[in-house]
């Protein structure tokens, strides 16, 4: 493979992996640093003010009747707080929180056995919901209306299915693909909440609330620097966070201000707008390599050594959202502030095309001056 070929990373150099410091999902690691940082409460969650007073809505008039809430479905991009809220749900009920998730469903008798062992007006959350398997989403349909779940005894022709009664429950779902979901269940649940990208505003916010839970004093100057890179992701702001707490610590005099924040931010390759080595490589394949495109995602992933999937779901929605890639029938294309992003000249639509699809402007390795890993910091 030339040296063309591997943009993105250089000759000895790992592949881009999936422990990005701006990957919106989080590992288990991760989860228990998270778990510190959760707003407990409703007041306390930050933004998404259509879905927060629409949730407060459901659980209030519930707890004033009584009676258990409708089920809830949370959907939205990883990162944003679904979790966080199904969580919260459950507090405000007062009532106490089981989790599950998809994936760990393999059987429709592990969900039976989740079901049967649900006390009355507990939260069963469901992360990935999409992901459950065929006859455990029937199993549920049931559950989640008629609060009954048969439980087949024998098998076989002699098999025979004993309904056993449910208490009422309440069923919080949350999917980052809300259209994978088939109608029969999008249906069971009574209230959707969608969950969207937090403003620069929201997430200084989310910021200055963390900081204060760690017991760091985060200068202004700061959040804004660490919110205007989080891809208004809560997780990634808070993972900035942590991050540039180290760099104050150890590089800095403990303070968590702009040098610091642009400094450790430096050290993590996070540019400007959020961007890190693969997002730069992606957008630096699609200007270089195909000048500009369009081009199909596999051939892009394919050229920076990624996965498909991750290119697909993680790369491009941000890269598309700021405006730095555009999708068209024929395949991915690269937009005017991409190029300057990258500070790379646009090709002349007129100049003739030299071979792998460059025209004039760069030498024939496709190099600039200036590195695709830039931070132009
Ligand atoms: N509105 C918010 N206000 C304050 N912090 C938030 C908010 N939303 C999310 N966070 C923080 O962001 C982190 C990630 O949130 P959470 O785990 O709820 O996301 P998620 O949508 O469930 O992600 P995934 O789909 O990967 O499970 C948590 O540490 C949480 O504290």
């Amino acid at each position: 493979m030339g040296d063309f070929d591997r943009v993105g990373y250089a000759e000895g150099e790992e592949p881009f992996t999936s422990e990005r410091i701006v990957a919106p999902a989080a590992d288990d690691l991760e989860r228990a640093a998270e778990a510190a940082l959760r707003p407990r409460r409703l007041e306390e969650f930050v933004g998404q003010l259509v879905v927060r007073d629409q949730l407060s809505l459901v659980l209030q008039a519930a707890l004033a009747r009584g009676a258990t809430p409708d089920h809830v479905l949370l959907s939205g991009p990883p990162g944003l707080g679904k979790t966080t809220l199904a969580m919260i749900i459950a507090a405000e009920l007062g009532a106490s929180l089981r989790v599950t998730s998809g994936p760990a469903i393999q059987h429709a008798g592990d969900l039976a056995a989740v079901l049967s062992s649900l006390e009355e007006g507990e939260v069963l959350f469901i992360d990935e919901i999409h992901r459950l398997a065929r006859p455990a989403e029937e199993l549920l349909y049931v559950a989640m209306e008629d609060f009954r779940v048969d439980v087949v005894v024998g098998k076989g022709a002699g098999a025979s299915a004993i309904p056993l009664a449910l208490p009422p429950f309440t069923v919080v779902g949350a999917t980052t693909r809300a259209g994978l979901l088939p109608a029969p269940l999008r249906d069971r649940f009574g209230f959707t909440g969608h969950l969207d990208f937090y403003s620069p505003d929201e997430l200084q916010r989310v910021l200055v609330r963390s900081a204060g839970l760690l017991g760091v004093r985060l200068d202004a100057d700061a959040a804004h620097e660490i919110a205007g890179r989080s891809r208004g992701t809560p997780r990634i702001a808070n993972r900035l966070l942590r991050r540039v707490r180290d760099w104050a610590q150890v590089r800095g005099d403990g303070s968590l201000d702009l040098r610091a924040a642009r400094a450790a931010l430096e050290v993590y390759e996070v540019d400007e707008l959020g961007m890190d080595r693969l997002d730069r490589a992606v957008l630096g394949a699609l200007c270089t390599r195909f000048n500009g495109g369009p081009v199909g995602l596999s051939t892009l992933a394919v050229t920076v050594g990624e996965e498909a999937e991750t290119v697909e779901t993680v790369v491009e929605p941000f890269l598309v959202r700021e405006g730095l890639i555009g999708r068209t029938p024929r395949g991915r294309v690269a937009t005017a502030a991409a190029w300057a992003h990258l500070g790379l000249t646009p090709p002349d639509p007129l100049a003739p095309r030299g071979p792998g699809g460059l025209t004039g402007g760069r030498n024939g390795s496709g190099r600039t001056g200036r590195t695709l890993f830039d931070t132009g910091a």
